[in-house]
């Protein structure tokens, strides 16, 4: 009985209620803490919640009121669909030898910048949302939906809209792979493209390949179920942006006016000039891909 009584005595003295209060909030703060640590971690494995939060919030930003991209999107994930043989009756004409380049040395300068791009990419990660979880797995494809076209109609910007989806990858410079560099062969083109996990899209963009004769044949060759994204814009405000473009790097060159028209007096048309060719949308280029 007396050895109860200290025991008791002991116990009331150690655990009066300041301490315990102590206690329970050191047990408490310590349960916060872990349940604070765990959760940064089964989060950071969870990045499609992150983003499909990031998509949400951008959709709530510009107001959107049509779902265009939301079709354009689902169309680019939903299963393949068969399309025209373009080979059975494709002919081969000669590539851009009726055009008059952008003075001449466009292609050059173009190709120039691109290679920059394409170092500079390889120089400095994907900044996309995306990046810290599929940079290191997952493996090279070739790309499933190409934007093919056209140059100065809003490509950029429309690649990097499309990139913001979690499902999608893609490379940032334009690899001109169906134009300039298809003797590269297919295995150079895989290589330059991101690391996708399964379901992932593989994309690139490169505005020349519409207005390029042998595109249609080369990339149907790779396959049949690649999907083709141009965006059009009216051909006045294309070929300004086009001549634009030109006359920040080649200051010196003739006028927009004196390159549109061969005769300025009859209002005659030179369709000969690359800037006004490839706003010949129809006639000129898109029946190259029916
Ligand atoms: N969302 C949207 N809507 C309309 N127009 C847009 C949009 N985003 C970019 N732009 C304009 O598109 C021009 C650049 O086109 P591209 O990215 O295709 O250029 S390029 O071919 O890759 O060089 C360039 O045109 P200009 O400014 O007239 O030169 C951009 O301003």
């Amino acid at each position: 009985m007396e050895y109860s009584l200290i025991s008791h005595s002991r116990y009331a003295r150690s655990f009066n209620p300041v301490k315990k209060k102590l206690v329970l909030l050191a047990i408490m703060l310590f349960l916060w803490v872990y349940m604070a640590y765990s959760c940064v971690g089964y989060c950071s494995t969870m990045p499609r919640m992150m983003v499909d939060y990031r998509v949400k919030e951008t959709q709530t930003a510009g107001k959107r009121t049509d779902n265009s991209g939301v079709d354009l999107m689902s169309k680019l994930l939903s299963k393949p669909q068969g399309w025209v043989d373009l080979e059975t009756d494709y002919d081969e004409p000669p590539i851009r030898t009726a055009s008059r380049d952008l003075l001449n040395n466009e292609v050059e300068i173009d190709q120039t910048e691109d290679w920059d791009e394409i170092r500079g990419e390889q120089k400095s990660p994907d900044q996309s949302p995306m990046s810290s979880f599929s940079n290191g797995s997952g493996s090279k494809k070739l790309p499933q939906a190409i934007i093919i076209g056209v140059k100065k109609g809003g490509t950029r910007a429309l690649l990097e809209f499309l990139r913001v989806h979690p499902d999608i990858r893609a490379v940032g410079a334009e690899p001109h792979f169906f134009d300039r560099n298809y003797d590269n062969g297919l295995d150079w083109y895989r290589d330059l493209m991101p690391k996708t996990l399964e379901g992932q899209i593989t994309m690139e963009k490169t505005p020349s390949y519409f207005v390029t004769r042998e595109a249609p044949a080369r990339i149907s060759a790779m396959s049949r179920d690649t999907k083709l994204i141009v965006v059009v814009r009216d051909p006045v405000t294309r070929a300004i942006s086009d001549y634009t473009q030109t006359l920040s790097k080649k200051p010196d060159i003739p006028t927009f006016e004196s390159l549109t028209f061969k005769n300025r007096t009859t209002g005659l048309i030179d369709i000969s000039w690359s800037a006004i060719q490839i706003g010949i949308y129809d006639h000129q280029h898109l029946q190259n891909w029916h």
